[in-house]
């Protein structure tokens, strides 16, 4: 279990994180997404102890990370597969670390077996590693230890389709024998498919969170009909906010609701369906509308 309390870290008169607050629960795979900027490095520095915060605490199974004495048997961490030393083979990157945390050292070359690199992409130097095989590696050296808690950010970036299905499988295998995953990224499409609950962050602040299925939900019914107008003051009248789609509009609410309120109103419809992936995607894009660049500038 990781625990964010109110924490807050300001560089000089900048906030880079305001009262930020949430879990991470064992079992789950735990989503933490925003914009650039929005404050995710700066919160999983703190986790493990790289930053001070300037107010609030985060807990890592109840203790503070600087409190572990071999902290890389508690918390895998990956948190920049580009700062791994390059001119180091991959298999001499984990040997250090297995002799760093007292590991037998067998269990390098069941780590490199379980991140998929090869024998022979091992013996390579890092400097000729894809940022695909360097993210594999760094999940290597968070996974050596065995923890129980991994905080990894943005893991997915450079991986190909089939990368980001193999480190979904990984993290989910970790997930349901009782770990506890972190995992951050700016892209809501990466996050969605590996994790369970989701926290989103802007300009430093939490913005939503929940279950996917609770945001999913969240993201209300796409519904279509030749009688948008009639539909959509039903749907005021039931106290339902409604924005308008091509052909149609998407009600907050859930499609049972819809469903009934139009057949009430007597309005045919087209097409009712939970917004699903699409409604997540443009919920995430209001919800960080205000607080990304974009938005700032506009
Ligand atoms: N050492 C520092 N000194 C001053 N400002 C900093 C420092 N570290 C981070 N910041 C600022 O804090 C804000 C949050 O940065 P952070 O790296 O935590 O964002 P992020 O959500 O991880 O973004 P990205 O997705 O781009 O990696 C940014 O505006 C950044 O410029």
């Amino acid at each position: 279990m990781i625990s964010v309390e109110s924490l807050t870290k300001h560089y000089g008169r900048f906030t880079a994180v305001d009262h930020v607050s949430f879990t991470a629960a064992p079992g789950r795979v735990t989503g933490f997404l925003g914009p650039n900027g929005a404050g995710k490095s700066t919160t999983m520095r703190v986790m493990v102890g790289l930053t001070r915060p300037t107010t609030g605490r985060v807990t890592i199974a109840g203790r503070d990370y600087r409190e572990l004495a071999n902290p890389g048997l508690e918390v895998g961490v990956l948190l920049d597969a580009s700062a791994q030393h390059a001119g180091r083979t991959g298999r001499e990157i984990l040997a250090i670390a297995q002799q760093t945390m007292g590991l037998p050292r067998t269990r390098v070359a069941e780590t490199l077996a379980r991140v998929g690199l090869t024998e022979d992409e091992a013996e390579r130097r890092v400097r000729n590693y894809s940022l695909g095989m360097r993210q594999r590696l760094g999940i290597a050296t968070a996974l050596i230890g065995d923890p129980d808690v991994l905080v990894l950010d943005e893991p997915a970036n450079g991986l190909d389709p089939a990368g980001i299905r193999w480190m979904r499988d990984l993290l989910r295998g970790f997930a349901d024998d009782g770990g506890t995953v972190l995992l951050s990224s700016h892209l809501l499409h990466e996050i969605e498919v590996i994790a369970d609950d989701l926290v989103v962050i802007g300009q430093g602040r939490i913005v939503a969170q929940g279950t996917k299925a609770e945001l999913l939900a969240a993201a209300g019914t796409l519904v279509r009909t030749a009688d948008v107008e009639r539909l959509a003051r039903a749907l005021h009248e039931a106290a339902v906010t409604t924005t308008p789609i091509d052909g149609g509009l998407r009600a907050d609410a859930d499609p049972e609701l819809v469903g009934e309120t139009a057949h009430r109103a007597g309005v045919a419809l087209r097409e009712l369906r939970p917004a699903d992936g699409a409604g997540l995607e443009e919920m995430f894009l209001e919800l960080t509308a205000e607080t990304a660049r974009e938005g700032a500038a506009a």
